[in-house]
């Protein structure tokens, strides 16, 4: 058992970072392989959803490989005996097998349709978010009164998929008979495809249209598939004309969803339209200090402060750093304070620090490449090469540094937002057609990444 395990570490090693070996795999001790099982033990419930998330396929590629057969690995949390990474690495320990609970780990994953832990309570308000909370508040406690459908839009990672199961949490709370679905588009499309394959298009019909709340997560996942949105629009007709309350997620506002057919993006604007935009650092602070606490980590506000400045926008990465955190805090028996923090982040930071490109080094390379000077593309010359670059750098500057749209309109010679935001969309859209504009734009974007 060891030796397959000494085997499989030796495969993981060469495909994942020093770091995240040394955090992730290092800690882990093999408690049993039998057939085509492996259970792996770890040192807590952080560890193992993130094992869980991230390498659980790495693992069992690797223990399959040594073993040369499929291998499927799971992971099971080490008695507290266990811990201390000193101990455990000693002879007398090494022998001891931790005790599996089969029935807790083999048991077949089941998706609950709502997840519990993505309540209102659980989700901090902030400027950014508050304006979609409110709507998703008032859909829950009143369905189909005010805002339907209630269209919430934002980027990756905002918290989407969080309002959206609040909103069901709470209506299903208030309203205990309420008929409540929480689908990806994705489920619905593979649903959709088995029904058509199987004959079964009658009841996917009735499942579908007789639903008091249709939460649909995701749904430009379904732009360009033709066939779902068709149901989907007859979906979306029948219950609403039933009074029936539609909420649906996207990562972009309808009009700027490539490929979405317009009866359905008409229909998304009917009711509200909701965004959520990157959070400020105080909300930032705010959500790690939350879920520091719901998981009992203790983390002193100056920690906070330095990993909410150094974390992107996202709140999965703000949320991951913070699972990295306590389980390195928890291996290792240190605290959790700023040099623990360092230690921990100095790579991503670093390779973050390295990224950086300013505003100056693009205006530069655009006008480098496009034959102008940078007060011809600062100016208010409405010539169409010019404009173009112009839009070109806007456009660069929102992608690659994230100012905000004044921001940038202000460094492109005192624009308004309106005008950084119209460059934005139109260079967005025209990538989609313009093989040579994508050429062009990834050509300047190699360069200036490659200065680093
Ligand atoms: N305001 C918030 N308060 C507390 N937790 C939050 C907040 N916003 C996001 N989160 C957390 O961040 C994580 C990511 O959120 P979520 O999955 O809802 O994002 P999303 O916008 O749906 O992302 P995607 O675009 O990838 O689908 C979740 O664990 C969620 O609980």
């Amino acid at each position: 058992m060891e030796n397959i395990w000494e085997e499989s570490i030796k495969i993981i090693k060469e495909k994942i970072s020093q770091q995240n070996f040394e955090t992730w795999i290092r800690p882990l001790k093999v408690a049993s392989i039998e057939n085509n099982h492996a259970s792996l033990s770890v040192p807590n419930k952080f560890f193992k959803d993130w094992l869980t998330e991230n390498y659980r396929e790495v693992i069992s590629e690797a223990v399959s490989s040594s073993t040369g057969k499929e291998v499927l690995v799971d992971f099971v949390i080490m008695q507290d005996s266990e811990k201390n990474p000193r101990s455990a690495a000693s002879p007398a320990r090494k022998k001891k097998t931790v005790e599996v609970q089969p029935q807790e780990t083999r048991r077949p994953k089941v998706h609950p349709t709502l997840n519990p832990n993505y309540s209102f309570e659980r989700f901090v308000v902030g400027s950014s978010n508050q304006f979609a909370h409110a709507a998703s508040v008032a859909v829950a406690e009143q369905p189909a009164k005010n805002y339907n459908p209630l269209f919430i839009y934002g980027g990756v990672g905002l918290g989407k998929t969080h309002l959206l199961n609040a909103i069901g949490l709470l209506s299903m709370s208030i309203y205990p008979d309420m008929n409540v679905v929480y689908v990806s588009a994705e489920e619905f499309m593979n649903e959709l495809i088995l029904s058509i394959r199987f004959d079964k298009m009658p009841q996917f019909r009735e499942k579908f249209r007789n639903i008091d709340c249709l939460l649909m997560d995701d749904i430009q996942f379904i732009a360009g598939k033709e066939r779902t949105q068709e149901e989907f629009f007859h979906t979306f007709n029948t219950l609403h004309d039933s009074g029936k309350q539609i909420v649906v997620t996207s990562d972009k506002f309808p009009k700027d969803i490539p490929n979405l057919e317009g009866r359905l993006r008409s229909r998304f604007e009917w009711g509200l339209i909701a965004d959520i935009q990157p959070p400020e650092i105080e909300t930032k602070i705010a959500i790690l200090e939350k879920k520091a606490q719901e998981n009992n980590i203790l983390i002193p506000t100056n920690v906070a402060y330095y990993i909410s400045s150094h974390a992107e926008s996202n709140i999965r990465e703000l949320e991951g750093f913070l699972v990295r955190i306590a389980a390195y805090s928890s291996v290792t028996g240190r605290i959790i304070d700023l040099d623990l923090v360092k230690e921990v982040l100095k790579d991503i930071i670093k390779q973050r620090d390295n990224d950086g490109v300013t505003f100056e080094e693009i205006l530069k390379a655009v006008s480098a490449k496009c034959n102008l000077k940078i007060s011809d593309i600062k100016s208010q010359s409405k010539n169409k090469n010019i404009a173009l670059a112009r839009q070109m750098t806007m456009y660069l500057a929102r992608k690659l540094t994230g100012s905000s749209f004044p921001d940038i309109g202000e460094k492109i010679g005192g624009r308004d937002h309106s005008t950084v935001i119209y460059a934005n969309n139109k260079i967005r859209k025209q990538l989609e057609t313009d093989s040579k504009l994508k050429t062009l734009l990834q050509d300047i974007e190699d360069q200036l990444l490659k200065k680093n």
